[in-house]
């Protein structure tokens, strides 16, 4: 039985590219998010890999990212749940605002703790810590049980709320996972044994 799950952080967006917070807010990719995507499907395909059921988030960057992949797998029907709990981190106060102005108005270091502690949220906003809290019941109530039923899972999410999966599955840390930066539309694949550890993990960066 194949436990299958690939996690893959959305192509670069319109506020990757303009260097803005984004969280909840809901931008779609730029051209080269675009091309990141189809490149990522394009892996997966050589890879001969394919999936038999795919999980996104409510916002259109990752959703355009998942049927991006799955067009170039040929699987555009395939069946896909759409669920709020695998947004984006929420910046609060701080989404909208680029980042080197906030590090001119705020200073290096609490941009720095915004954007990279594991417990402290940015104003109005959810921590990591926060975002985990949302990501991880939804993962083991609906994605997980999914993989270990043998079904093949794809992912198309964003970089804090896959920082959350793969500290929970990788065994991580706070401090650890804080430090990990996932590549826009490069897929993770995961496969696991009978009892839910890990048997591979491969970045396919490009
Ligand atoms: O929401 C955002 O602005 C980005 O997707 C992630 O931001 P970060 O690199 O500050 O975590």
């Amino acid at each position: 039985m194949d436990r299958l799950l690939v996690l893959c952080r959305h192509g670069q967006s319109e506020w990757n590219k303009l260097n803005l917070f984004t969280g909840w807010k809901d931008p779609d990719l730029t051209d080269k998010g675009v091309a990141e995507a189809q490149a990522a499907g394009r892996r997966l395909k050589a890879l001969g890999l394919g999936f038999d059921k795919a999980y996104t988030s409510a916002l259109t960057r990752a959703q355009h990212t998942l049927k991006l992949i799955l067009g170039e797998l040929g699987q555009s029907d395939l069946e896909t749940v759409k669920d709020q709990a695998l947004n984006e981190r929420d910046y609060g106060d701080l989404a909208g605002l680029n980042k080197d102005d906030a590090r001119a108005k705020w200073g290096d270091e609490q941009v720095k703790i915004w954007r990279r502690s594991y417990d402290i949220p940015p104003p109005g906003g959810e921590s990591l810590k926060d975002t985990a809290q949302r990501v991880l019941p939804y993962f083991d109530t609906h994605i997980m049980p999914d993989v270990m039923a043998g079904k093949r899972i794809i992912v198309a999410a964003h970089g804090n709320s896959l920082r959350a999966l793969i500290m929970k599955l990788e065994g991580l840390t706070g401090e650890q996972i804080i430090a990990r930066e996932l590549a826009t539309g490069v897929p993770i694949v995961y496969r696991f044994d009978e009892t839910g550890a890990i048997v591979e993990r491969t970045d396919l960066a490009a």
